[in-house]
């Protein structure tokens, strides 16, 4: 059976997140129809979803008036994966300490916008990840750290402070992966889910 892969196309790496998954379906051998979502209908079709990175407030705001973040909610509620990096795990969390973001409160942790200082806005680090065999390129931009963590699960951590948690449905990372050709962490967060009502396999 064909998979349907949306991608919130607000702002950020749309395109790369898309090739991501098309590379990740093809290694698998699935066929995929991967949609860039920029209104409401497309999410409830999709089985697996990613929310990328961009610049958080105006993310919050779009999802909020285009009416998706109510579908973003009903598709995490419904146990579909849904993938969120650097400002997409900065909408999801449960508190960014931003009266400018409304936050979709899916993940138990709340979040440090810009947590890494100036001198280390951009930087990359070779990063062990819980789940995975090999450690991940991982490419910080102006990258948020998850502060406190509920009920979600430590993947990953920078200078002890976690950058990659997973919470039922929900991976998420204060970095980039869309930005590396390694597509490990998609494949991580879309098709080998820690729980789901139904697997899109
Ligand atoms: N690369 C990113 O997504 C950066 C996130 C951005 N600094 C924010 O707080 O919204």
């Amino acid at each position: 059976m064909s998979l349907t892969a949306g991608v919130v196309a607000v702002q950020g790496d749309v395109e790369e997140h898309v090739r991501a998954i098309e590379r990740v379906c093809d290694r698998r051998g699935r066929s995929v129809s991967v949609h860039e979502v920029r209104e409401p209908g497309v999410i409830p079709e999709c089985d697996v979803l990613a929310l990328p990175g961009g610049e958080s407030t105006t993310i919050s705001r779009t999802l909020h008036r285009a009416g998706l973040a109510s579908e973003i909610r009903e598709h995490v509620a419904s146990g579909r994966p849904l993938f969120a990096t650097c400002a997409g795990l900065i909408v999801v969390s449960a508190d960014a300490g931003d009266d400018r973001i409304d936050e979709l409160a899916l993940l138990d942790v709340t979040v440090e916008r810009n947590a890494f200082g100036r001198q280390r806005d951009s930087f990359e680090a070779s990063l062990d990840v819980a789940g995975l065999d090999e450690p991940f390129p991982a490419v910080f931009i102006r990258a948020p750290a998850i502060d406190t963590v509920g009920d979600a699960t430590v993947l990953a951590t920078v200078d002890g402070r976690p950058v990659a948690v997973r919470q039922g449905p929900i991976l998420a990372t204060a970095f980039h992966p869309e930005l590396t050709p390694d597509d490990r962490l998609h494949e991580l967060a879309l098709f080998e889910p820690e729980t789901a009502a139904s697997s899109p396999e």
